[in-house]
Formats: structure tokens, C-alpha cells, sequence
């Protein structure tokens, strides 16, 4: 098992970076769906209230995402990743930035990682705001390669831009309906869902060994405001309910909101930043495309009293 594409650690035949425990129970029925549904054509306040408070997560459904650009943007992510690992780390820097073994960084935007938790993952980060004007291509040019990547990145950039004013308008969508019912003041409000802070996040957790599993991402909440997943067939996500962890199964066109932790706080606790993992188990790439919003950097949170 090699192939350039992969940081070397996930090379290895057997790794011992994270053992798990394969017996922890699972809510696993098989054709059961026990996510909360939203169907955001006929958004029910009331259904959706009760999936903030319960879950903290819901799956998304009617959303006014084409599916052909659900598969496209999953396709693009997929093309990217596969560049070699080299030319990854030399190339998807700045405004973009490329990492692995962790989902998360520390504040000056290095990965935040130590050997014993390493997370069978890989990362990039593509900022949404000023991504059609960066100099990002300029830089580009110093590599040999760029031809062979030029091609297909812009692609995947004009697939992410419009990707993204789908997903600002999602977030914009759900977070007043979540105004309303939670009684916002709506001049605070505003800036608690700034679209000048999302981003969109590609996550590929590589191929595993037969018989191995790791953690692609470790027990987390998101720090975020919302949090909108596409995730693509092979599963892995799970969310905490409970005191039980249960599948967060993948099911065509749909999408997975997260609440994070910001929204939690605006609720006064009221709603839940859904604690949730990926494990990673299939001799196959699995790969996400999640979208990060926040609230504006420099606004005071007030939860309503
Ligand atoms: O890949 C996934 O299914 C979820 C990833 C995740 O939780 C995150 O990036 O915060
Ligand atoms: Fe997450």
C-alpha cells in the first residue's frame, strides 16, 4: 500500500497512532434515519426547535443545491487530494492552506498536532472571501507543475464559489428562522452571522488497511456558528445523544447542520453544539466538504434574557 498522494504516516501497512475500541456500542439500525429531518421548503419552526434542543444536528433536506454540484464539488475535492503529497504542501498555501493528522490549528495557523493524537485526515482550507482576486495563481507559477494544476484548480475555485453562495444562503436561512424562535433582537443579531467569515473546508480521511480503524476526527464540537456537511457515501460521522453515539448516515443530496458553540452561547445553552467524531474503518477515501460560518470577529454575544 503506497501512493504518493498520502502524508507518509498514512503509508504505513499498520499504524499505532490510535487504537479504538471497536466494541463501543453503536446505535446501528440499518434502515433506520434516526437524524432529525428539516425540510428547508416548508421549514417547520417548530421541528426545527426541537432538533436544536435535542440534537444539536439535523439533516438538511430541499435545500436548492443542485445535486450536480454536490457530486461536482465531492469530484473536484477528490482531484485535488490526489495531487502528491509534495506538491500539496508546496502549492496550497496561502490564501488556501493544506495540513494533516488534525482538523484543528492554533491561532497563528499552524496544525495543531502531537503523535499521540493523530487523526487520520487530511485538510484544506479555502477562505471564500477574496478567493476570485488572490494572487493565489501568480505564486502558482513558480511550480512546475502548474500547468497540470492550473487546469483543474480553476475549476475547483469557480465550483467553490458558487458552492459557497449556496451555503451563505443556507446558513442565512436557518440562523433566522433560529432568530425567531429563540426572540433575537434583530439589530444584535445581524452580526451573529457574519458571511465574511465562512469558509470551506475539504476533508479526505485516506484509505485504511483491511481490519484497522483510526479516528478521522477525534470527540469535538465545532467552535463555529453553524456548520453545513456534504458528506460523500462511506459514513464514519457520529453524533452523541443521549449518552449513545448513533451513525449519522449518509443519504444522497441530503446535508448535515451542525450547531456550534456559538450558537449554543447566543441560546444561553437553550440549544445544543452537537459533540460528534469520524471514524474511519474502509479500505476507501472518504471525503467532506463542510462549511465554517461565524459570528463578525469584533460583535459582543448577548443571549436573549
Ligand atoms: O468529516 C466529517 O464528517 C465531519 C468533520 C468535522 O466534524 C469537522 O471538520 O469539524
Ligand atoms: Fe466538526
Amino acid at each position: 500500500m503506497n501512493n504518493e498522494s498520502y502524508p507518509p504516516l498514512f503509508n504505513q501497512q499498520s499504524h499505532q497512532t490510535q487504537i479504538i475500541d471497536i466494541d463501543e456500542p453503536i446505535q446501528d439500525l440499518e434502515d433506520l434515519d434516526l437524524i432529525p429531518i428539516i425540510d428547508l421548503q416548508c421549514l417547520s419552526l417548530d421541528k426545527l426547535e426541537e432538533a436544536c434542543k435535542d440534537w444539536g444536528l439535523f439533516r438538511l433536506v430541499n435545500h436548492g443545491i443542485p445535486s450536480k454540484l454536490m457530486t461536482q464539488i465531492q469530484d473536484q475535492a477528490k482531484n485535488l487530494f490526489s495531487l502528491s503529497f509534495e506538491h500539496k504542501q508546496a502549492i496550497l498555501s496561502s490564501p488556501l492552506s493544506y495540513f494533516w493528522g488534525t482538523t484543528a490549528r492554533t491561532i497563528s495557523g499552524a496544525a495543531l498536532r502531537s503523535p499521540k493524537t493523530i487523526s487520520w485526515v487530511e485538510v484544506i482550507n479555502f477562505p471564500l472571501v477574496g478567493l476570485s482576486e488572490s494572487r493565489f495563481e501568480d505564486s502558482l507559477k513558480m511550480y512546475k507543475i502548474y500547468g497540470l494544476f492550473i487546469h483543474f484548480y480553476g475549476r475547483v475555485r469557480s465550483l467553490m464559489d458558487e458552492y459557497g453562495r449556496h451555503q451563505a444562503r443556507l446558513a442565512r436561512t436557518i440562523y433566522e428562522s433560529m432568530a425567531k424562535n429563540l426572540g433575537l433582537d434583530s439589530r444584535l443579531s445581524k452580526s451573529y452571522l457574519s458571511e465574511s467569515t465562512g469558509f470551506i473546508r475539504v476533508n479526505r480521511c485516506p484509505r485504511i488497511p483491511k481490519g484497522n480503524q483510526a479516528w478521522g476526527v477525534g470527540v469535538h464540537t465545532d467552535s463555529t456558528l453553524l456548520s453545513i456537511l456534504n458528506q460523500d457515501q462511506l459514513g464514519g460521522l457520529e453524533v452523541f445523544k443521549e449518552n449513545k453515539w448513533i451513525l449519522v448516515k449518509p443519504i444522497a443530496d441530503s446535508l448535515i447542520v451542525n450547531l456550534g458553540d456559538m450558537i449554543q452561547t447566543i441560546s444561553n445553552d437553550l440549544y445544543t453544539s452537537a459533540k460528534h467524531r469520524v471514524k474511519v474503518k474502509k479500505q476507501e477515501d472518504r471525503i467532506t466538504i463542510n462549511y465554517f460560518v461565524f459570528p463578525q470577529f469584533d460583535c459582543t454575544l448577548q443571549s436573549p434574557k
